[in-house]
């Protein structure tokens, strides 16, 4: 259990401008993603899609993002270091992984659950790359989020593209954390 807690715990957001040039093997992140697979799911739906981008393809995503950028905001929303961080982050990841949700034809579970099922899968995905020492980052701006990128990893208009998760070994020290007490988000009734 010590393991467990110390995991979740540790468990940090870790942006690509920090990662080493250490390669992630694809093992790794088949390891990550069957992890992923196996979060909970309302009506057994499994909405969790995953496209993954390494090498070159990395590229080609950086730009698409930076032209979908250009073309979602205008003089008052676009910010140069906004579009220059999509670029910088697609080239100092090694791994990037598209995070979509896959929206069920019957519409019998609601949209909501489907949402958080995916977060879930997120969230071990996250957990299991801070078990191996990676550093991860979900990123979730305006491109990463769009109708565009949701097109771009294939997926239906009924589906949605929920961000970016970037992968990479850190190069410095393990960042520390900090949370307001979770005494202050709880409330105990016992009669
Ligand atoms: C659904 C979700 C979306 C997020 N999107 C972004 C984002 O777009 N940009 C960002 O800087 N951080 C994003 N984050 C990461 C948070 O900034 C991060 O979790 C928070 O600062 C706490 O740090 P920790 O993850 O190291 O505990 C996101 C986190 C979640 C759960």
């Amino acid at each position: 259990m010590s393991t467990l807690n110390q995991v979740i715990r540790d468990r940090r957001t870790i942006k690509p401008k920090h990662y080493s040039d250490r390669p992630v093997e694809d093992t790794v992140v088949e390891e990550l993603l069957e992890n992923a697979n196996w979060a909970p799911t309302h009506g057994m739906t499994e909405p969790w899609r995953f496209v993954v981008y390494t090498g070159t393809a990395r590229e080609k995503l950086a730009n698409f993002m930076v032209e979908t950028y250009r073309e979602l905001t205008d003089e008052t929303t676009f910010k140069p270091s906004k579009l220059d961080g999509m670029r910088v982050s697609a080239t100092c990841a090694p791994v990037i992984i598209a995070i979509g949700m896959k929206r069920q034809t019957s519409g019998k579970i609601s949209l909501v659950d489907e949402l958080l099922a995916v977060g879930c899968a997120v969230q071990n995905l996250h957990l299991s790359a801070t078990a191996r020492g990676l550093g991860g980052f979900w990123s979730t701006n305006v491109v990463a989020t769009s109708d565009a990128m949701r097109d771009y990893i294939g997926l239906e208009s009924d589906d949605k593209a929920l961000g970016l998760f970037y992968l990479g070994y850190p190069k410095g020290a393990w960042p520390e954390g900090n949370r307001a007490s979770v005494a202050e988000k709880t409330q105990w009734h016992r009669e």
